[in-house]
């Protein structure tokens, strides 16, 4: 399968600069990659640095040293040095991201939302609000609350949101952040339906499972965060 994103030498360290410019190491020298039909877990215990490499992977937190080559737009980008405007056409175009909480913009219709991302493609606004339609329905969102903003929303009802959001374009990377946490069983196995769907598809996948059996079904590997950790094989 092809190769859709490839981490060298990733280390990181945060400096507190308000708390005495301390410095705490989180990992070093990580070899990551991921290729089209992938869903890898990330793991490790508590700490081991699993939501800072995703967010790495995603351009949000900078790496201390290292590459993060991802194929886009017919080549590789390296996020580690690409200019601010190419982050966001590769998060456009490329990678999705659903993140454990979803970013509520106030009056926004929930429809419009979930239908936003695929706009942004140039789909038209009629068949971006089908999908969306479509997408919501499957979440068990109730029809009656389509239109409304989704900031009195439940969490698990919010989280149901951004799940859609995430899946409404065909990403050929996605990163996954506990995708399935406050969700009911049906609504998990929903969840798990449309991760099936997108490998297939071909995407990459790489996720943080804490739920074992969401893990179990729809993983094909996992990443050890912690054999990584500074100071793991001392
Ligand atoms: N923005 C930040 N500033 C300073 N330190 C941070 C920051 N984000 C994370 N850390 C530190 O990096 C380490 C790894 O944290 P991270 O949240 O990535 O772990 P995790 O494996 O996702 O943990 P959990 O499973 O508990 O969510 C921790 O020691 C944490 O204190």
């Amino acid at each position: 399968m092809s190769e859709m994103l490839h981490a060298q030498n990733v280390s990181k360290s945060f400096t507190l600069h308000t708390q005495g410019s301390v410095t705490i190491p989180v990992f070093n020298d990580i070899e990551f990659s991921l290729s089209a039909g992938d869903c890898i877990a990330l793991t490790g215990e508590s700490g081991s640095g699993k939501s800072t490499f995703m967010r790495m992977l995603y351009a949000n937190y900078t790496c201390s040293s290292g590459s993060i080559n991802v194929r886009h737009d017919g080549g590789w980008l390296d996020i580690t040095t690409a200019s601010p405007h190419a982050i966001l056409d590769m998060r456009k175009r490329t990678m999705g991201y659903v993140s454990q909480f979803l970013r509520v913009i106030p009056r926004v219709p929930t429809l419009e939302i979930v239908a936003e991302p695929l706009v942004a493609l140039g789909t038209s606004r009629a068949d971006a609000t089908a999908k969306a339609r479509g997408l919501l329905s499957r979440l068990r969102i109730p029809e009656r609350l389509w239109q409304l903003s989704p900031l009195t929303f439940s969490g698990g009802e919010q989280q149901r949101v951004n799940i859609a959001r995430g899946f409404i374009a065909d990403y050929p990377v996605m990163l996954l952040d506990e995708p399935t946490a406050s969700l009911d069983v049906d609504n998990r196995a929903t969840v798990l339906a449309l991760i099936e769907e997108a490998k297939s598809r071909g995407a990459a996948i790489a996720g943080i499972f804490h739920d074992h059996e969401t893990r179990d079904a729809v993983c094909t590997g996992s990443f050890d965060v912690t054999s990584f950790k500074v100071g793991a094989n001392d």
